[in-house]
């Protein structure tokens, strides 16, 4: 179940006739609308896009969508072609992670076998992660891959970050259908392997989905079928927001 929670505050904009009809993924361009948030949040999401400096003389905050879903359920995949289409910068969390890794740093060796165990990473070295990436991208438009995994994530995002997201999608995607794409992956990862999707579809079940279900958007995509019609569903939905 999704829950009403966001609201209006994060899915702000009714469609514009001009843009709900959209059976095609072109490039779009996008407005910036201001908008309103409770004062707490205002500050600190000001102090962070401070931060992130300039983009082309834009001081609003970036529009922030959290890609959720389980694991092969096709969130990389979806997100290039939304950054492709959409203009979004693409942070994937597993990424970042896995770069962390790359660069031989001590939490990199914390992370790779907190990997490995298909657990959470806390939430402090995956937000902090992010808020830099984000600052270094100094995009308007942000798509979070694979994050928050759990309530501590979300909540953690929220304090260090200081935003809530602007749309939380959700790919929907059968257990047996995930296996199988993930068995297939063949990208050389570490937990690409039977048992460690074993225990990340538990933790999926068990962190994950409380998570999605915090949220409420119009975000819920049924992630079945090729990749190209599962955009088709993808792009009606983000042709209806206003960046
Ligand atoms: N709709 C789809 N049908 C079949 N395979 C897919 C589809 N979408 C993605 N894949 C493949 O499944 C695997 C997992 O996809 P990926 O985008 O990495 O998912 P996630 O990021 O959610 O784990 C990849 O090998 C990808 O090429
Ligand atoms: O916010 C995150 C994102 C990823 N991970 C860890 O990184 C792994 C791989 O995540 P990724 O999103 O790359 O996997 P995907 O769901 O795309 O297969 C997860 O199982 C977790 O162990 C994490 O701890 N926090
Ligand atoms: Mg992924």
């Amino acid at each position: 179940m999704w829950r009403r929670r966001l609201g209006a505050f994060l899915l702000r904009s009714p469609p514009s006739s001009s843009s709900t009809a959209a059976s095609s993924c072109q490039h779009r361009r996008h407005h910036l609308l201001p908008r309103e948030e409770p004062p707490a949040l205002n500050r600190l999401a000001r102090l962070f896009t401070s931060q992130a400096g300039s983009d082309g003389g834009n001081s609003q905050k970036p529009f922030i969508a959290f890609v959720l879903g389980g694991p092969g359920s096709g969130k990389g995949t979806q997100c290039t072609k939304i950054a492709l289409d959409f203009g979004f910068a693409h942070l994937s969390a597993g990424d970042l992670l896995r770069h962390e890794i790359a660069s031989g740093s001590e939490k990199g060796e914390l992370i790779v076998d907190i990997i490995k165990e298909g657990r959470i990473v806390p939430s402090e070295i995956t937000v902090e992660l992010i808020r830099k990436a984000m600052e270094a991208s100094n995009a308007n438009k942000v798509l979070i891959d694979g994050f928050p995994r759990c309530e501590e994530n979300r909540i953690a995002f929220e304090r260090i970050v200081g935003r809530e997201p602007d749309i939380v999608v959700f790919f929907d995607c059968p257990e047996d259908e995930m296996v199988k794409r993930l068995l297939g992956r063949n990208q050389g990862r570490v937990d690409d392997n039977i048992e460690t999707i074993k225990k990340r579809l538990k933790v999926f079940e068990s962190l994950n989905i409380p998570v999605i279900d915090y949220y409420s958007s119009r975000g819920k995509i049924n992630a079945t079928g090729t990749a190209d019609e599962i955009f088709e569903a993808v792009c009606k939905l983000f042709s209806s927001l206003r960046f």
